[in-house]
């Protein structure tokens, strides 16, 4: 099984992630991580904040000479923002200073929930961790789940689908020409029509003080047949996608295929027709059996069915303001409107990385559940067995 904690405030030293749970001989390196650092930290929309990082991974355990050695693997990456921080975030006494307590909470965010709480007068304390700084670090851990699904030829793909209402449209082109257009988008789309549109309502949101969401698509290529379980409710593959794309700070919806539309459509206009070609195991593919549609986006009773998986979040827009906000004092309870020093605008596309990163880390468990494995050797026999078996069906 495959397990994280992530630790560590927006300014403090720097953000730790513990993964557990990876088999040994699965080739690592710091480099490969910070390319998806880098493209968490991009993407049209982003604050001042961006301009101060850029983010790097240490390894700091768990990895030896390139390769896992099965024990715990520690990432950490450090806040360069930290310099100007290190008394205000000190973890001492002595540098206690009440006249800063940051006592406006912000609507949208964590701040009053979170400081009635936690039962403090300072929403600093909340907002600290509440930040999606955090995700620099999920991204890291992302990152090793997609090297280890690398190794057994999945491929995890984050994009953003639609901003602000303006729709992004699909080209009919393959996955290797879909990939490059995301990654040279500046919104991370695939649409460059669209993308001009969107990079205009960001620009005008910026103008007028506010800000924007929108809707992320992550895509699971390669995956098997029989990740996840139908037989209970926390071992849905679907359940568990959910649950990690809703993670994400400021995320408010998923759906999985049609998603929502499915309710919205006749039975068959939502399932996907069943096939049967034993020409298919000879050219290759694990099963004989197939589908000329994937509404159910690869995933059926909970259990992955052999189709691309596919996933989509809903992101709302950023709660930090420049154009206020009507909020409270959460000490002298006066009203007042809440103005802002700097904060994204809209940072759908590097939620879009965070995603892939999240839905890399759930598949790359259920696939650990299901192959097991000390080794990336064991597990990579155990695969081909099943593989093996699957054919032959
Ligand atoms: C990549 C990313 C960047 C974000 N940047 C900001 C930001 O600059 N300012 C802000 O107020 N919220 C930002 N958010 C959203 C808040 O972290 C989020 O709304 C907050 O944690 C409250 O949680 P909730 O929206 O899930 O209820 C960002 C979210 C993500 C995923
Ligand atoms: C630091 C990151 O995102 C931050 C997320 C965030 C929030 O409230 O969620 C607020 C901003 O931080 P700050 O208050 O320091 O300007 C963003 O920059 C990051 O993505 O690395």
């Amino acid at each position: 099984m495959l397990r994280y904690l992530t630790a560590g405030e927006s300014h403090g030293p720097q953000l730790t992630a513990i993964v557990e749970g990876l088999p040994s001989g699965l080739k690592l390196t710091e480099s490969e991580i910070n390319q998806h650092l880098a493209r968490r930290q991009g993407g049209y929309g982003r604050g001042g904040r961006m301009l101060i990082e850029t983010d790097k991974a240490r390894i700091l355990s768990g990895v030896r000479w390139g390769e896992t050695l099965g024990s715990p693997v520690t990432l950490v990456v450090e806040n360069s923002d930290w310099v100007n921080w290190e008394k205000r975030m000190s973890p001492f006494e002595e540098h206690r200073d009440p006249s800063i307590a940051v006592t406006r909470a912000r609507p949208g965010h964590a701040d009053l929930p979170g400081s009635l709480k936690y039962q403090h007068r300072d929403v600093r304390n909340i907002l600290e961790r509440s930040s999606a700084r955090e995700t620099a670090v999920r991204v890291a851990v992302g990152a090793v789940a997609k090297s280890y699904l690398n190794r057994f030829g999945i491929s995890v793909t984050g994009c953003v689908v639609e901003l602000c209402g303006i729709v992004a449209t699909r080209p009919e082109v393959s996955l290797k020409e879909l990939q490059h257009l995301i990654a040279v988008s500046p919104l991370y789309t695939y649409d460059t029509e669209a993308e001009t549109r969107m990079i205009e309502v960001i620009d005008q949101a910026r103008a007028k003080g506010d800000s924007l969401g929108g809707i992320v698509e992550v895509r699971v290529t390669g995956a098997p047949v029989g990740l996840g379980s139908h037989v209970q409710w926390d071992r849905r593959l679907d359940a568990r996608l959910a649950a990690a794309v809703m993670s994400i700070q400021a995320f408010k919806g998923v759906e999985v295929g049609l998603g929502f539309e499915a309710a919205r459509k006749p039975g068959s206009q939502v399932h996907d027709e069943l096939f049967f070609d034993p020409q298919r195991v000879l050219r290759g593919d694990q099963t004989g059996f197939y589908r000329t549609t994937n509404n159910a986006g690869g995933l059926e009773g909970g259990i992955t069915n052999g189709e691309e998986i596919v996933v989509r979040g809903a992101m709302k827009p950023i709660p930090t303001l420049y154009t206020p906000l009507q909020s409270v004092d959460i000490v002298t309870k006066e009203p007042f409107e809440a103005t802002v020093e700097r904060s994204d605008v809209c940072a759908v596309p590097a939620a879009s990385v965070v995603a892939e990163a999240v839905v890399a880390i759930e598949v790359a468990n259920a696939f650990m559940e299901k192959f097991g494995g000390d080794s990336i050797a064991e597990t990579a026999r155990n695969y081909a067995g099943y593989i093996e078996y699957l054919r032959e069906f």
